[in-house]
């Protein structure tokens, strides 16, 4: 891929630059772009009310960008006109001397809880900001559809929507922009996404990390909120919309919103769309990971789930009747990240073949990259012998991690991976039928063991088999990056 090379200035000014997500995630994310565009000139200013001095924030932000892959060289030009200002962020006069120590394109990045990024917006709104001023949030958006809104109507008096940056670092993983690429490059996949041909969708993100020491975020949110109100049903929208004629960010967002506009929770009984569960002690690859109850600053009355699954059905003449199950957990024994396509079975086979031939599927793996069609051919042996195989190829690793990459968007001003205000408030309204009855108890709160594949039954056993099935290919996909086939497992039960 030809990478753009930019000569534009930015300011990148981090509000919360002493916390968890700038060390862990922003910098080597920065790192990341500077490894494939190392022309760039950022000037990485740090807020904080840490007691940190800009000579350590540089020996910070050399580390980290090393980290995230820039060379030694660019790490040390980047980090050596870095600064760092310690200020109260939410006192109005410590911000406008922030925002003066910008130079050329100003981009200001929240990397706070979201009750003080409302605060310091409302600081902003009454400073004379730079026109250029772009700002760059982190989910969650909002606490429900109401207060998504509030949160929208503060940052659009502080600049315009299109200024307005809402982070979805999903959005930047190469495989997720590759579901558009794939599916409106391919003739063959064209006349076949909609309800006629495809019976059923998974979008599953179940991880083997546990909280890591997150209670004081996770506690209040919970697997419902964190994953699938957001990342999922970003990847949702993007799988479902119709067809995009380009890549234009207000042509993205609009397609996105008009699924999103469709999509509501499977049927009335939240026993039937919505599933929650959380984990007990266990182990993952020989690490041991104790109860969520027992995990610090977790409140265990909160019933807070660490695994929930949804079903949603998005109302438009290309997908009635289909569902959609989105799903994601921590703590599992093998993560499994993956959209998965079902088809219908053919209206007819013809008479004399025998075996099985039921099952198509369209595995894509988001991380590692990979994408697999599950078909039906004829096995060894008897040429009538039907079997399901597994034709596979791995996707090529991505230039840069995907906040990388929507730092690089951020960056360039392009809103192609951000979240419009409309669709932030779109995701809450889906989800909030579940959430109310998660909340009223109405779903029983189920255990898993850590490092199990969590609670048995709530995925069909073709999913389940799919799952096995791909946790082998993972484990030998390193050897080779070259298309295979296999023969599938039967499925379970
Ligand atoms: O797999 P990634 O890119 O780390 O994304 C998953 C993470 O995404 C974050 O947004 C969630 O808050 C985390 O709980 C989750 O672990």
């Amino acid at each position: 891929m030809t990478t753009k090379q930019t000569t534009k200035s930015v300011t990148f000014l981090i509000l919360g630059a002493g916390g968890d997500l700038t060390q862990r995630l922003l910098l080597p994310g920065l790192g990341s772009l500077l490894a494939v565009e190392s022309d760039r000139e950022v000037q990485v200013i740090g807020a904080d009310r840490a007691d940190l001095t800009t000579a350590s924030f540089r020996a910070l932000v050399r580390d980290r960008l090393k980290k995230g892959g820039a060379d030694a060289k660019t790490a040390g030009r980047i980090a050596g006109k870095a600064h760092y200002i310690k200020a109260d962020l939410l006192d109005p006069s410590a911000l406008a001397d922030l925002v003066q120590a910008a130079e050329g394109e100003l981009v200001v990045y929240f990397a706070l809880p979201p009750a003080i990024s409302m605060k310091v917006c409302a600081q902003l709104e009454k400073l004379d900001l730079p026109a250029s001023t772009r700002l760059g949030l982190e989910k969650p958006f909002g606490a429900d559809e109401k207060s998504a809104r509030q949160f929208n109507k503060q940052l659009q008096r502080v600049v315009d929507e299109d200024r307005i940056f809402r982070v979805d670092h999903f959005l930047g993983v190469s495989t997720v922009l590759n579901l558009i690429g794939m599916r409106f490059a391919n003739r063959m996949l064209q006349p076949i996404w909609n309800a006629e041909h495809i019976e059923r969708v998974e979008i599953l993100y179940d991880e083997d990390l546990a909280l890591e020491g997150r209670a004081g975020y996770y506690d209040q949110a919970g697997a419902l909120r964190d994953m699938l109100q957001s990342h999922l049903l970003q990847i949702l929208a993007i799988f479902a919309m119709e067809p995009i004629a380009s890549l234009d960010p207000q042509e993205l967002a609009d397609l996105k919103a008009q699924v999103l506009r469709a999509t509501h929770i499977w049927e009335n009984n939240p026993k039937e769309y919505a599933q929650r569960a959380r984990y007990t002690a266990g182990s993952i690859n020989g690490r041991s990971v104790p109860s969520y109850v027992k995990e610090k600053g977790v409140e265990s009355s909160r019933n807070t789930e660490t695994l929930a699954q949804l079903t949603v059905q998005i109302d438009n003449n290309r997908w009635a009747g289909v569902p959609f199950v989105l799903r994601s957990g921590k703590a599992m024994g093998a993560p499994r990240k993956q959209v998965i396509v079902y088809f219908r079975d053919v209206p007819h086979l013809p008479k004399g073949f025998i075996g099985d031939h039921t099952g198509d599927a369209m595995i894509i793996d988001l991380k590692p990259g990979r994408v697999s069609f599950k078909l039906s051919m004829n096995a060894e042996g008897d040429p009538l012998d039907l079997e399901q195989k597994t034709l596979s190829a791995d996707l090529a690793g991505a230039q840069m991690t995907a906040y990388g990459e929507v730092l690089r968007y951020l960056m360039d001003d392009n809103q192609l991976l951000s979240v419009r205000a409309d669709s932030a408030e779109l995701c809450w309204k889906i989800v909030a039928p579940a959430i109310k009855a998660f909340e009223q108890n109405l779903v029983p709160i189920q255990q898993y063991k850590a490092g199990s594949d969590g609670p048995e039954g709530w995925l069909a056993d073709d999913s389940v088999a799919i799952g096995q099935e791909s946790a082998e290919l993972t484990s030998t996909s390193n050897k080779g990056r070259t298309a295979r086939t296999t023969t599938a497992r039967p499925a379970k039960g």
